[in-house]
């Protein structure tokens, strides 16, 4: 093998089949180039070290083929995929993503930055000496600017009106981009894009942890840790000691994960049981159920009844072992590479997954205002008619509590404020993540951590759902369920479909605030 080192650029062509934008000087004493030299893109140098030379090679003929189609020159080509592929962790599925058009985005992007920087600099150099540049660096992929106005931080880059590609047959539709919606606050970055371009950027602030509104009673101590609750002895990793510790307590003395850091099969099964036949679990019934409190009639119905759900106890502070422990799963946060996207099929925005994901997969969590239940009725009350809703209940242990307060009776609302998880769509029967509680920081089961994790393995660019359970033909909940377009053989929306006309009335149809009551949690469980 040839090693290169980042020398002499150059743009190299070999058989009319160019693979090659750097002519790079020569490692292990190939003084002079000869008929053996071979033209290997950055990229390859980039791959070099993962042993993957020939894969990418491939790929990069791919796309090059691709960008010919259009008769974009290579040359103009290379530096904007040296430049994604750096950007983005070397991830090929992003770069040929919807048939290269990210890609070809970036090339238009840059071509526009380009001649915008052109203009600049000819105004301003006129009369001196033109300036003599060796090797240009990549131009800047994308222009920027804001998408809220006081709170948020978070920039988007934006497109619009691109200019017709090389033989001018292709006409671009309006795009946007933002790089990274949770600006920083992740371990990883979390695009946005929009190849339709007909729905304003969503506006929310990005949290990546969940933060009381105000009145729910979340209280985080250290002397509410008992010894019981934690493993203040276990030094490492749990998951590599002989028994397992106190922490493996809530699943029956077996870790809810897999040294490979995946959610066991079986718990997986159980929960994923559990959520499709409810019925044969054992319910608890609130005496004075907060979904059914009125507190406008003073009434209080009947309780529908609650599953006691199966948690995931993860290690924490007080425990011994480190944060690289195999129990530690959801509070590292999310390390799957996510994108944002406008969905086609009337649902809004969704999310989907750039890269394969195993069977019992952690994604994300689902992140908002923690709230009581009366403040999201407050909320309810005085919010306009919102096409979307982002309101979750935490009643995984409601009823097994005596007396449940209303500070204690705790729902997650990500209109304002959450993560990447608010834009997760809702599908019928076969989703592909599910929602497990997760104990992390306190014992207390009335406040605890909504984590997804895969259910099945999942391809990349799928689009990531979950089953809301919502009940689509419940009349009597006060926030009417929107149409179903989830596209599942088993939708459970059917009967609204078919007639056009009934269902775009139904998804008009704002939830009447005097309807509203305490019950009324958009993504309510069947
Ligand atoms: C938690 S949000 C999901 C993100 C949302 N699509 C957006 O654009 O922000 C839930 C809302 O998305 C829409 N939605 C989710 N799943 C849907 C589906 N299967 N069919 C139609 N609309 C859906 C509904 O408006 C719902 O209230």
């Amino acid at each position: 093998m040839i090693f290169f080192t980042k020398k002499d650029i150059k743009f190299g062509w070999e058989n009319n089949k160019v693979i090659g934008v750097e002519s790079l000087s020569l490692h292990a004493n190939q003084s002079s180039p000869s008929s053996t030299i071979v033209f290997v893109p950055l990229d390859v140098i980039f791959d070099m070290e993962q042993a993957k030379l020939t894969d990418t090679d491939e790929k990069v003929r791919k796309a090059l083929e691709k960008t010919r189609e259009l008769c974009i020159p290579d040359e103009k080509v290379m530096p904007v995929l040296r430049q994604l592929l750096t950007e983005n962790g070397g991830n090929w599925a992003f770069i040929k993503m919807d048939n290269y058009t990210v890609l070809m985005d970036a090339i238009l992007s840059a071509e526009e930055e380009n001649k915008t920087e052109a203009s600049v600099s000819s105004n301003g150099n006129r009369g001196k000496n033109p300036k003599v540049i060796h090797s240009p660096p990549p131009p800047p992929l994308r222009k920027s600017y804001e998408t809220r106005s006081a709170t948020s931080g978070s920039s988007t880059q934006v497109v619009q009106n691109q200019p017709q590609l090389g033989n001018g047959d292709r006409k671009r539709k309006c795009k946007r981009k933002i790089s990274d919606i949770t600006k920083g606050s992740e371990s990883v970055k979390i695009s946005l894009v929009d190849d339709v371009g007909t729905d304003p950027v969503p506006k929310f602030t990005y949290i990546p942890h969940n933060i009381a509104y105000q009145s729910a009673f979340v209280h985080v101590s250290w002397a509410r840790i008992s010894d019981e609750d934690c493993c203040a002895n276990c030094n490492g990793n749990c998951l590599s000691a002989d028994l397992p510790c106190t922490c493996a307590r809530e699943t029956s003395g077996e870790y809810a994960y897999t040294k490979e850091g995946l959610l066991k099969e079986e718990f997986l099964d159980t929960c994923l049981k559990m959520k499709k036949e409810p019925d044969t679990f054992h319910k608890v019934y609130c005496k004075d159920c907060p979904l059914e409190r009125d507190p406008d009639k003073g009434t209080i119905g009947k309780c529908d009844g609650h599953l006691i759900r199966k948690f995931i106890k993860e290690c924490w502070r007080k425990c011994g072992c480190d944060m690289q422990c195999g129990n530690r799963i959801v509070q590292r946060g999310i390390s799957c590479q996510l994108q944002v996207y406008f969905t086609q099929e009337g649902k809004g925005w969704g999310l989907r997954t750039l890269q394969d994901l195993p069977k019992g997969t952690f994604v994300c969590e689902y992140i908002g205002e923690i709230l009581t239940n009366t403040e999201l009725y407050d909320r309810n009350v005085k919010s306009s008619s919102e096409r979307h809703t982002y309101p979750v209940t935490l009643d995984a242990d409601w009823g097994s509590e005596k007396d449940l307060k209303d500070e204690e009776a705790l729902c997650l609302d990500a209109t304002n404020s959450g993560n990447v998880a608010r834009f997760i769509n809702h599908r019928c029967e076969d989703a592909n993540l599910i929602d497990i509680p997760v104990e992390i920081e306190t014992p207390d089961r009335h406040y605890y951590h909504i984590a997804f994790f895969t259910m099945r393995d999942v391809k990349a660019m799928d689009e990531l759902t979950w089953d809301y359970m919502i009940d689509f033909h419940d009349k009597s909940h006060p926030v009417k369920a929107f149409r179903c377009c989830c596209g599942s053989e088993s939708c459970r929306d059917k009967q609204t479909k078919g007639s056009r006309g009934k269902s775009v009335e139904r998804r008009k149809i704002a939830p009447a605030k005097k309807q509203q009551g305490p019950k009324a949690v958009a993504l309510k469980r069947r």
